[in-house]
C-alpha cells in the first residue's frame, strides 16, 4: 500500500516537472533558441551543466577552469533552468560590467541576500545607487587617512601575536588575522571599539560556518531542494548562525549609538542637511545614522554587509600575500627593504609613507592575482547586449566574470603561475585593463579597494619589519585553492615565523 502511495507521489512529481519543463521551454522559447549559436558543455533537461562540477570544493574549482579553458571567448552553461553565460574575452566583460542593464547581481547572490541582507553587495536598481552614492564619500582619500594610526594600531596588536607564534609550525594564519581584521573594520569602517567580548572571535567562527553552509547549498544542486536542506539540518544551522550574525550586528549598532559624537552629529540638523564631507563623519557608520531616510532594516543591512564584504576578503589575501612571502624570499627581502628606506627601522607608517611602498604594492597586487578572494562574480542581463562579432546575451540571462581563470590565464599573463610583483610596473604591459579585476571593475566596483591596500600595507610593513615568514609550499602551482562564497588554500597556509636578526 506505503509502495503504491510513494509510487503515486513519484509519479505525480515527475508529471508536473516534465510540464513545468515544456512550459518554461515554451515560454522562453527565444533564450533556448539564441543561445544554442554559443557553445558550452552538454546539459541533461532539468539539471542542465550542474553535473559536470559536482565534487569537494576544489575539484569543483578545477572542474570549472578545464571547462572554460576548453571553450573559446563565450561560454554557455545551463545551471538546472538559468542560462549562465561565462565571460572570457577582456572587451565581452567590460562590456558587460559596465552596461546599465547589467548592473543587478543574479540567482548566485540568492543565498548571500540571507547572509548578507540587502546592503549594497545584493542591492539592485535605484536602491542600490541611493546606497551607493550615500557611503561613497566615507571612503574618500581624507578619511582613508585618518585611519592610518588605527591601522597602526592594530597592526602592532597583530605583530604581537605574531611574535608569540616563533618556534611554532603550521601557524593558524586565517584565524589570527581574522580576528585582527574584523577589530580593524569595526574601528575604522564602523568606528566602534568592539574588543571587549569577544567580537573578533565570534564574528570569525560565525561567518566561517556560513561560508561553509552557504557554498553546500550553492555547489551541491540536491541541496536546492527546500525538503532536503530542511531534513539534513544545514537549514536549521544555517538560521542558527544567521540569528548569532544578526545579533552581532545589533551589538556593533547599539554601542555606537552610544557613541557621544554620533549623538552630536544626530543633534547637528547642518551636517546631516550637508552633502558635502563633514571631518566629523569619520566612518560609513557615522554617515548611516545621521541618514533620516534610511529605515532601521536598510541601516542593519548594510552593517551586515560591510562586515562580511570587508572581513573574509581581507583575512583570505593578507594569509596569501604572507604565505608567498614566505615562499619567495627574495620578495619578502625587497619588501623589507623597501620597509626600511621608506620608513625605517622603526617608527609608525604615515599616510605619505604608503604611497612609497611601490614594491610592497605590487607584491599586494600579484598575490590578488594569483588569489583572488572573489574567484566569481556574475549579472543578470535585464535587456539584449550586443558584444559584437554576431555574439549576443539575451535578456533574462545571467554573466559571470571567471575572476580566478582570467588571472591565471597564459593568454593574457606571460608565465602566469610565476610569481612576479614587476609585471605591475608601470608601462610594462599593454594588457587590456579587463583581464585584471580582483576588486571588480565600472560601477559596482569594490567601494573598499583603495582602503583595504593602504591596510593591507601597513600590516605587511609592520610585520615584515621584526618577523621573517617561511612557508612548506615551494612555489604557487603547489597551493590547492577551494571554491567557495570566497575561494581560499584547501589545506594552507603552512607558514611559520621566525625573529628578524638585524
Ligand atoms: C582584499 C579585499 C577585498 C577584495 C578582494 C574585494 C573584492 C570585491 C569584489 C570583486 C567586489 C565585486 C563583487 C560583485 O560584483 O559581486 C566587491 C564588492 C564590494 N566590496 Fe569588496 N573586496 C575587498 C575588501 C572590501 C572591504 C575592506 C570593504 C569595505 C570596507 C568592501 C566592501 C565591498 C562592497 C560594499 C561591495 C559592493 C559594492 C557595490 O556593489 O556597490 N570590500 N569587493
Amino acid at each position: 500500500m506505503v509502495f503504491f502511495t510513494v509510487m503515486g507521489y513519484l509519479f505525480v512529481a515527475s508529471v508536473s516537472l516534465l510540464c513545468l519543463f515544456c512550459v518554461d521551454k515554451w515560454v522562453r522559447r527565444w533564450l533556448y533558441s539564441s543561445s544554442e549559436l554559443i557553445l558550452g558543455p552538454s546539459a541533461l533537461p532539468v539539471i542542465g551543466c550542474a553535473y559536470h562540477f559536482f565534487g569537494d570544493p576544489s575539484n569543483v574549482l578545477r572542474a570549472i577552469i578545464r571547462t572554460i579553458d576548453s571553450y573559446q571567448d563565450i561560454v554557455k552553461l545551463w545551471l538546472g533552468y538559468r542560462l549562465l553565460y561565462v565571460l572570457k574575452k577582456p572587451e565581452y566583460i567590460e562590456k558587460v560590467i559596465t552596461n546599465p542593464n547589467a548592473l543587478n547581481k543574479d540567482f548566485f547572490y540568492e543565498p548571500l541576500v540571507s547572509v548578507l541582507g540587502d546592503g549594497l553587495v545584493t542591492l539592485g536598481g535605484a536602491k542600490w545607487r541611493r546606497h551607493r552614492k550615500l557611503i561613497n564619500p566615507s571612503f574618500n582619500q581624507k578619511i582613508l587617512d585618518n585611519f592610518v594610526e588605527l591601522f597602526n594600531e592594530r597592526a602592532n596588536h597583530l605583530v604581537k601575536i605574531l611574535e608569540e607564534t616563533v618556534g611554532e609550525r603550521n601557524v593558524p594564519l586565517y584565524d589570527i588575522i581574522g580576528a585582527c581584521v574584523v577589530d580593524l573594520s569595526c574601528q575604522t569602517a564602523m568606528g566602534v571599539n568592539m574588543s571587549i567580548g569577544n567580537v573578533e572571535k565570534r564574528v570569525g567562527e560565525v561567518l566561517e560556518k556560513l561560508n561553509e553552509l552557504s557554498t553546500e547549498r550553492s555547489l551541491k544542486l540536491w541541496n536546492h531542494i527546500e525538503v532536503i536542506w530542511l531534513l539534513s539540518g544545514k537549514k536549521a544551522q544555517f538560521n542558527y548562525y544567521i540569528k548569532r550574525l544578526r545579533s552581532i550586528v545589533n551589538e556593533v549598532i547599539q554601542k555606537k549609538m552610544q557613541d557621544e559624537d554620533l549623538k552630536e552629529l544626530r543633534r547637528d540638523e547642518s551636517v546631516i542637511a550637508n552633502d558635502g564631507y563633514d571631518s566629523k563623519r569619520r566612518a560609513f557608520l557615522d554617515i548611516l545614522l545621521t541618514q533620516t531616510d534610511l529605515n532601521e532594516k536598510e541601516i542593519r543591512d548594510e552593517v551586515n554587509t560591510f562586515l562580511v564584504a570587508a572581513t573574509r576578503t581581507t583575512t583570505n589575501t593578507l594569509t596569501a600575500i604572507f604565505t608567498v612571502l614566505g615562499i619567495y624570499q627574495d620578495v619578502q627581502r625587497k619588501v623589507y627593504q623597501e620597509i626600511v628606506d621608506v620608513v625605517g627601522v622603526e617608527g609608525e607608517i604615515r599616510p605619505e609613507h604608503l604611497q612609497r611602498l611601490e614594491y610592497t604594492e605590487r607584491v599586494i597586487k600579484e598575490t590578488l592575482r594569483v588569489f583572488p578572494a572573489v574567484g566569481m562574480f556574475s549579472r543578470y542581463v535585464a535587456e539584449d547586449i550586443d558584444l559584437g562579432n554576431n555574439v549576443k546575451i539575451e535578456k533574462g540571462a545571467s554573466a559571470a566574470v571567471p575572476v580566478v581563470y582570467m588571472h591565471r590565464c597564459d593568454k593574457f599573463w606571460t608565465d602566469a603561475m610565476k610569481f612576479n610583483p614587476d609585471r605591475f610596473l608601470p608601462g610594462t604591459s599593454s594588457r587590456h585593463p579587463y583581464t585584471y579585476l580582483p576588486f571588480s571593475q565600472g560601477p559596482r566596483n569594490c567601494i573598499g579597494g583603495r582602503y583595504v591596500t593602504m591596510l593591507m600595507k601597513v600590516v605587511v610593513a609592520l610585520a615584515i619589519r621584526p618577523l621573517k615568514v617561511f612557508s612548506e609550499y615551494k612555489s604557487i602551482e603547489e597551493i590547492s585553492l577551494k571554491l567557495g562564497i570566497l575561494v581560499r588554500m584547501t589545506d594552507g597556509p603552512k607558514v611559520w615565523f621566525q625573529r628578524r636578526v638585524s
